[in-house]
């Protein structure tokens, strides 16, 4: 599920092209020509992210970011700045920016912010919904019935009272920073804070910022001085996300710093002393990153001194149904729906590489779209029933007949070209798809008066 984008571009080409090139990776696209239209656009309940261009006339985008966050202080904005123009890019991350790009735009590099900034906001949204439970007392849920993850749950409560640092493994997903909470509440820094950052999503040149803190006038735009994260969570615990993603420069500040228990402030003389507690998370091998020479040994020693592997869903497939009645009174709140058999056997079958966050998604969504009071298979979504596409042995059709009749040509046209696009504009793969013979597929697209000069892969 990709999220839904607002685009801020006063330039008409720059526009269209940013668009397309979104709406193609699968985004839902809006688009705006200047600040005052993308202020009257934004719905936050809608737009996951904003993207602006900096210079524009009218109101710049500096100015539409103070406005944006003003409206909606989780909105997540990503600035689109002129090539070489970092310090004005970091200065709008100061600002409360998420990311920035440079002009001009490689398209991969968009999608790859854009894809973080939505995962970030939906993160956001789910630390929101936790710490408002945490504040009416509740403890967040950590729904575990299997037995593997009965395993993690006794480690938990064997490692959590002691100062050790902690690195939690698992794929993305799976709850690591759920797990790192229940650490920190289990341990004696329970009434202090819990202070977490993903490192993956922060430029290392800000990160450093952000941990250690820094003094006023330490570097340009260093307006005043700011606290670090390191400090937030004195007497508490730091939960470090994506730990991987560190540069190898903050990789040895940090190994100082879990060795000498001292930060050093950006700007300052003097190193200050702190008591934190700190757990890492990554989903990547990291073992196999520090045999890469991409991850300091020592620190991966230093960071892995209590291993904590919390297992993929489809390897405790008996969390699926629990989990899954638990979201359901969750979002469904007090609605007392019915569930078919036949969608828990869809569930359980499935593999879910997206993990405990793609099934919570996948409830909310079926909440959402539900038909009646209860949940049968066709509520569950496509990706979740392979076999639920187009069976033509049965003779059945995907689609009712219409009354009137049908233009078969127009039909055989409009397959075809969804095919093209489900086979990015690859011809040979299209035609295999439609069992054709490739020429038959040119002919076909000439007929129609296609442009058939896609890229191809060579026959
Ligand atoms: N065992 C569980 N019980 C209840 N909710 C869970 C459980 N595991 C995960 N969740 C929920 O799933 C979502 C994702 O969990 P979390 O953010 O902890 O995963 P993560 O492994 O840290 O993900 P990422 O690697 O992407 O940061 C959260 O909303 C979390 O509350």
């Amino acid at each position: 599920m990709n999220g839904r984008i607002l685009l801020v571009e006063d330039d008409d080409s720059l526009r269209e092209i940013l668009a397309f090139n979104l709406e193609d990776a699968g985004f839902s696209v809006d688009t705006a020509e200047n600040g005052r239209q993308a202020l009257e656009k934004f719905d936050p309940t809608r737009h996951e992210t904003v993207i602006t261009d900096l210079r524009m006339p009218e109101m710049n985008g500096m100015e539409l970011l103070s406005e944006l966050l003003e409206r909606d202080p989780a909105a997540v904005v990503v600035v689109v700045t002129a090539y070489g123009n970092t310090e004005r890019a970091l200065e709008a991350m100061r600002r409360g920016a998420f990311h920035y790009v440079e002009k001009p735009v490689n398209n991969l590099a968009l999608q790859t912010v854009i894809n973080k900034a939505v995962d970030y906001r939906r993160s956001r949204r789910e630390n929101t919904a936790l710490k408002q439970r945490v504040q009416r007392g509740e403890r967040p849920a950590l729904i575990a019935s299997s037995p593997a993850m009965n395993e993690v749950l006794r480690l938990v409560d064997k490692v959590a009272p002691s100062d050790a640092t902690i690195l939690i493994q698992g794929e993305s997903g799976t709850g690591k920073e759920l797990i790192a909470r229940a650490i920190h509440e289990r341990s004696e820094r329970a009434d202090a804070r819990f202070v977490a950052i993903n490192c993956a999503a922060i430029p290392s040149e800000l990160l450093e910022s952000i941990l250690f803190g820094h003094e006023k006038g330490a570097f340009t735009g260093a307006h005043s001085a700011s606290e670090g994260k390191f400090a937030a969570a004195h007497g508490g615990t730091l939960f470090l996300d994506e730990i991987a993603e560190m540069s190898a420069k903050l990789q040895s500040k940090l190994l100082r710093v879990l060795q000498e228990g001292e930060i050093e402030v950006i700007g300052a003389n003097q190193p200050v002393s702190v008591d934190v507690r700190v757990l890492a998370a990554t989903h990547q091998n990291l073992k196999e990153r520090v045999d890469r020479g991409e991850f300091r040994q020592d620190l991966f020693f230093r960071l892995n001194v209590i291993p904590l592997r919390i297992p993929p869903l489809r390897e405790r497939r008996e969390d699926i149904p629990v989990l899954f009645r638990f979201f359901l009174r969750h979002h469904a709140e007090g609605e007392g729906i019915e569930v078919d058999r036949a969608v828990d056997d869809a569930l359980l079958k499935y593999d879910w590489p997206g993990n405990v966050r793609e099934l919570q998604n996948i409830v909310e969504r079926m909440i959402l779209l539900r038909d009646g009071a209860r949940l049968t298979l066709a509520d569950v979504p496509d990706i979740l029933r392979p076999d639920a596409g187009f069976d033509v042995d049965s003779g059945a059709l995907p689609f009712q007949l219409p009354e009137g009749g049908l233009d078969l040509m127009a039909l055989e046209k409009t397959i075809i070209l969804a095919a093209l696009a489900k086979m990015d504009g690859n011809q040979s793969a299209t035609a295999r798809y439609l069992n054709i013979p490739r020429h038959v597929l040119l002919y076909r697209l000439e007929k129609y008066e296609v442009d058939d000069d896609e890229p191809d892969a060579p026959k």
